[in-house]
């Protein structure tokens, strides 16, 4: 990890993490791996943090103490990148900590998160936002990147210290009032301005609130059926065609979260043909689940955006196999059983996600030949790495490289059971299904954090 982390700790006399407080691993060998799933098993040497060889002769390169990952039959992919994760510490850890959620992120195959501002207090001052990056570094399980909020308590209204938040301990590189919606435009605009100036992302959380009111699921048939009242697509799309315009006049760059809609598809590719710099993510499970699911009245599956129509889920996928969707981030959001298990309309949206990604992706675009191997690590480790600007992640899979990589199993099932995953919440929509592929390993800075369904041990980190 590069750059300047130093300033706050002068102030506070803190010892400051850098981004290596995961100390580099002595060594690790990964045995008959297929890097990126491609050409014939080989062996991949990891020391001091780096990818030291690749290929027959690696394992002559590694010492006794090595620890070995057998690799066969299984695929080696950069570490995974996640841009849009709720860790709900400080403030809710009833239902997840930066601790918890770290290791749901190993498990998942991930190497970096981005945690969501909408805390209590919300991450909007250094003062949080260096806590959550300090934390994450003690943990040691994954890089805990906080995000600041665009404006002061999520309020929409007076814009937060982004340039603190950005010179602090915990580098703020990406800001976002996600759980609301930036909707005044003078605010985003100011907003887009000063991210150019300061290089920091702005992350919109689409949704235009006046047509939203008491929304609780996708309007459409299925909605109207039920008596919910709904959330149409233009809440989405308006919002996303005026950040296209807002960012278009600022110079600036926006990025999308959780984009849900078939128009939403559509705007952005016509504003990436105006040379407008929107990038955008999908969650796995709008690629996966649509607003059939909502029959049972099951409040687990109540999230923002809503679960759309099948067309939509359709043209999301496409979306992402062509680019004009930049990649996949979980949107991972715990709720306690109490703000779950209750009335459709009562409950709170969102929805876990960090240790099924993988599958999900695997099942909706692996499996129907959307994408392939190195289009998974593209959407899940790459693009995420670029958008936000992380040099020390989703680099290709080459010797002298950063060493934060994850092991697949592609060829495996498995059986989702909430109380058995990591979080202290227990809201997955995927309960008691059986999903392909499975993270078998996880290495960060050249140190294994989760191995076999188990993350590395407290002591030993
Ligand atoms: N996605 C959700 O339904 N909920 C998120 C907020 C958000 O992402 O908008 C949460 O914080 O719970
Ligand atoms: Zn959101
Ligand atoms: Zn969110």
């Amino acid at each position: 990890m590069s750059g300047n982390r130093t300033g706050d700790a002068v102030l506070t006399g803190d010892a400051v993490p850098t981004g290596d407080a995961v100390p580099a691993g002595s060594a690790v060998l990964i045995r008959d791996v297929r890097v990126y799933g491609e050409g014939e098993p080989t062996d991949v040497l990891v020391t001091g943090g780096i990818v030291a060889a690749i290929g027959p002769d690696a394992a002559a390169g590694a010492g006794e103490d090595a620890e070995i990952l057998d690799g066969a039959g299984q695929v080696l992919l950069p570490g995974f990148v996640d841009l849009h994760t709720h860790l709900r510490e400080p403030g809710r850890e009833d239902t997840e900590t930066i601790d918890s959620g770290s290791a749901a992120a190993a498990l998942g195959g991930y190497t970096a998160v981005f945690a969501m501002a909408n805390t209590s207090p919300v991450a909007d001052s250094a003062v949080v936002t260096d806590h959550v990056w300090r934390r994450g570094q003690e943990v040691g399980l994954v890089d805990v990147h906080p995000v600041g909020a665009v404006t002061v308590g999520l309020a929409g209204e007076q814009l937060a210290e982004m340039a603190t938040m950005a010179s602090g301990v915990g580098r703020v590189r990406m800001f976002s009032d996600d759980g609301h919606c930036v909707h005044d435009p003078l605010i985003m605009r100011r907003a887009l301005e000063y991210s150019s100036a300061l290089d920091v992302l702005v992350a919109q959380h689409a949704e235009e609130p006046r047509l939203t009111v008491g929304s609780v699921a996708h309007e459409g048939p299925t909605a109207a059926r039920l008596g919910l009242t709904g959330w149409p697509r233009a809440a989405e799309e308006s919002i996303v065609a005026r950040d296209a315009l807002l960012a278009r006049d600022a110079g600036a760059r926006v990025h999308i979260c959780h984009a849900s809609t078939a128009g939403t598809v559509e705007l952005l590719k016509w504003a990436r043909s105006q040379g407008i710099s929107i990038t955008a993510e999908v969650t796995p499970h709008h690629l996966l689940l649509d607003d059939s699911r909502l029959e049972t009245y099951d409040a687990v599956n109540r999230v923002n955006p809503p679960l759309r129509e099948a067309s939509d889920v359709e043209a999301l996928r496409r979306g992402l196999a062509e680019g004009v969707i930049d990649c996949v981030a979980t949107d991972h959001a715990p709720h306690a059983e109490q703000d779950k298990c209750c009335e459709f309309a009562a409950a709170r949206p969102g929805m876990l996600g960090l240790e099924t990604a993988l599958s999900i992706v695997v099942s909706t675009m692996l499996r129907p030949g959307l994408l392939d191997w190195r289009g998974v690590a593209k959407v899940m480790s790459e693009r995420p790495a670029e958008i936000v600007g992380l040099d020390d992640q989703g680099r290709p899979i080459e010797v002298g490289e950063p060493a934060n990589l994850v092991l697949v199993d592609p060829d495996t099932e498995w059986t989702v059971h909430g109380p058995e995953l990591a979080s202290v919440a227990n809201n997955t929509p995927y309960e008691s299904m059986t999903l392909p592929a499975k993270v078998t390993a996880t290495v960060l800075r050249g140190r294994i954090t989760a191995r076999d369904g188990k993350v590395r041990p407290k002591g030993d980190r």
